[in-house]
């Protein structure tokens, strides 16, 4: 059995605003690599050559940075969403290019440590009109959440006000072609959206068997900001040191640390993990574990950890320990040695600084 795959990388990002009034949520790095490619990954790993991928609003930037698809081995086929209607709404969207086909569908904001190969053979092996993948979660209540009875999804609903069960639906998910005669019946629920938790839940109604299976490892949706630096520090968990830039003598390197081409680190401690991209120039400064800097970025007398720093900013002479942070791209914080110690600040809607 060969399955399609439908990636989503739609919708709009509110939740991680202001970063994603200018770019597409899916494309914020962790680790320096924007989420979405870690998605393709983990649909390539599991075996899927063809994927159509879902987009939005920032449909041209995703095209833009995925291409064709032959730089991750597979082909890519894009699906303009008119509106995010919801994920039910996406498959509808996807019809014409899904046909016949079982398919894997993967949400463009999830992370994933184990991948899905597991549940896409799985889901091969059996007969089954779909097949969920679930995790433990202490508060199930943003997601949509799963009873299982002997191995087989008896109930889901979405965002439940009570949850049902501690078992919440990651975004990943494999149809048979039953659910497009679902899909297209669905009506929308009472957040006004199309949701697949209640065309999977007509699955169950119709008897149809459901199978889920339990992710191995961790796992994050990363719509808020601090699952961002959340999902960093994960995937820093397993990085190689790998030195191309320059390190001087007066600077000391501690722990796994990944250095860009043409970079420069000057009179500063470094202390891993940290992931650091190209053309970047960082003095005088310490930089602690879990962070992440994307290229073009310089730092001076600063010290900063567990913090994603996006390419092109500028960072100097901040007086504090920065933080548990996620700074957007092209961004300038800047301190001030002299006195008076006033605080100036030009922010975007939305933006957030705790002081
Ligand atoms: C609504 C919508 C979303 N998307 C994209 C944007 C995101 O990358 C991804 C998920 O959309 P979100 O609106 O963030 O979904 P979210 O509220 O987190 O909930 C979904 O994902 C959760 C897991 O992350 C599940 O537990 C929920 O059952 C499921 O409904 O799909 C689209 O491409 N089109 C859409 O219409």
């Amino acid at each position: 059995m060969k399955l399609k795959g439908l990636l989503l990388a739609g919708g709009t990002g509110s939740r991680l605003r202001p970063l994603t009034y200018t770019g597409a949520k899916q494309l914020i790095p962790v680790a320096n690599r924007p989420i979405l490619f870690y998605a393709v990954d983990a649909m390539v790993q599991a075996g899927i050559e063809d994927i159509g991928v879902i987009t939005g609003e920032t449909g041209e930037e995703i095209r833009a940075k995925l291409g064709t698809g032959e730089a991750f081995g597979c082909h890519f086929t894009y699906i303009p969403q008119a509106a995010p209607l919801g994920l039910a709404h996406a498959v509808k969207t996807a019809r014409s290019y899904l046909g016949q086909d079982p398919f894997l569908m993967f949400l463009g904001d999830n992370l994933l440590r184990s991948g899905l190969k597991d549940l896409v053979d799985r889901f091969k092996t059996g007969q089954y009109a779909a097949s969920i993948l679930l995790t433990e979660v202490e508060d199930p209540r943003q997601f949509g959440v799963a009873v299982v009875d002997q191995g087989r999804v008896v109930q889901l609903v979405e965002k439940p006000a009570e949850p049902p069960s501690h078992w919440a639906l990651v975004g990943a998910y494999c149809f048979s072609p039953d659910i497009h005669e679902i899909v297209e019946m669905l009506k929308p629920s009472k957040r006004g959206e199309y949701e697949i938790t209640d065309a999977i839940q007509t699955l169950i109604d119709q008897h149809k068997v459901v199978d889920a299976t339990f992710v191995q490892g961790w796992w994050k949706d990363t719509g808020r900001p601090q699952d961002v630096i959340e999902a960093n520090r994960l995937m820093l968990e397993d990085i190689p040191t790998h030195i191309l830039g320059h390190i001087d003598a007066s600077s000391e390197i501690v722990g796994r640390v990944q250095l860009g081409r043409e970079s420069q680190i000057q009179h500063s401690t470094i202390r891993g993990p940290v992931v650091i991209g190209d053309n970047v120039i960082i003095r005088d400064s310490y930089i602690g574990p879990y962070t992440a800097i994307g290229d073009g970025v310089t730092i001076e007398e600063t010290e900063l950890e567990n913090t994603v720093i996006l390419p092109e900013s500028h960072i100097s002479h901040v007086p504090e320990r920065i933080d548990q942070s996620l700074i957007g791209r092209a961004a300038v914080v800047q301190g001030r040695s002299q006195r008076p110690r006033a605080v100036r600040l030009v922010l975007g809607d939305q933006s957030r600084v705790d002081l």
